[in-house]
């Protein structure tokens, strides 16, 4: 079993908010989560909602800003909250900008040089961290969901849809919909895969879900009609919602008035979120 050291914990609703750091396997370095056990996973087993951050955060973004961790509790779900890159790793150039390298991992396993010896974020979130979880704390490992914001909104997307089954539902908070297609999602695949545009499409939730061929989906998607990402066409949600509807895949997606990208935004459409994952992981 690999070893967790406690970072802190803190009572939270009932529960424990805690983070912890590990050497990973697959990244080669120190990661940190967060991991919120509500009062229910003292008595037993209980699911588990894996929660993928966006460009610039730690596990500290979502930890701290979301307000998950009340409706975690009235709901008996745990809450994982990984780091959203490698950290330390010493790569030129991996701190130069805020959405390539550090804090921007984009949850692709990478295939150049320089990075694909630590950015392995697609094999750490599908994979490893799932196992050091489910060996650690009282889930049932059958019974997990995703969900993330922005770029990891894209990654909760294409970790679901690479992944037929493998968890019980997916939501976003205005995720990077269509990454092949816009100057973020570009900027990284290129960096971490190269130029080949075919291996790009196999980590693009549009290309993804136009070839999926796996049980229903229920995805829950919120955009904030005030973001300013969406007015720099980072996003595309439209995309998403037209490939959903040719593919007849079931996708809600709620335009919120006048909300931006922050975690305010977040934290006002959180509970709806988490009762969604609850409904599907305790049918
Ligand atoms: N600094 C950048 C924008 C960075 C940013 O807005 N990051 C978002 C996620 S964006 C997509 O993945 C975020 O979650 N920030 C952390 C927070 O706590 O708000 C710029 O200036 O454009």
């Amino acid at each position: 079993m690999a070893a967790l050291t406690e970072v802190s914990s803190n009572k939270s609703f009932g529960g424990q908010q805690k983070v912890f750091s590990h050497e990973s396997a697959e990244l080669k370095c120190t990661m940190k989560f967060g991991v919120f056990l509500p009062p229910a996973a003292s008595g037993g087993k209980v699911p588990v909602i894996y929660w993928l951050s966006g460009l610039t955060c730690t596990e500290q973004n979502f930890v701290t800003k979301a307000g998950a961790q009340k409706y975690a509790a009235e709901h008996g779900l745990i809450i994982v909250a990984p780091d959203t890159s490698p950290r330390g790793v010493n790569i030129e150039g991996e701190d130069d900008s805020y959405d390539f390298g550090s804090g921007a991992g984009f949850y692709v396993d990478a295939t150049q040089d320089k990075w694909q010896t630590n950015y392995r974020m697609y094999s750490y979130i599908t994979k490893e961290l799932p196992t050091l979880i489910n060996e650690n704390f009282p889930t049932i490992p059958d019974r997990q969901s995703i969900m993330g914001h922005s770029m990891g909104g894209h990654g909760a997307l294409i970790c679901t849809l690479k992944n037929p089954g493998k968890y019980r539902s997916v939501s976003a908070f205005s995720p990077i919909c269509n990454p092949v297609n816009c100057p973020w999602g570009q900027k990284a695949f290129n960096g971490y895969l190269g130029a080949d545009q075919a291996v790009w499409k196999t980590y693009d939730a549009c290309e993804l879900a136009r070839q999926y061929n796996g049980p229903a989906l229920d995805i829950l998607v919120d955009q904030g009609k005030a973001d300013n990402f969406l007015t720099q066409k980072q996003l595309l949600p439209e995309n998403l919602v037209e490939v959903c509807s040719e593919k007849k895949i079931p996708i809600t997606l709620r335009m919120q008035e006048d909300y931006d990208h922050s975690y305010f935004f977040i934290a006002s459409f959180i509970e709806d979120h988490i009762r969604h994952h609850a409904l599907h992981l305790k049918a």
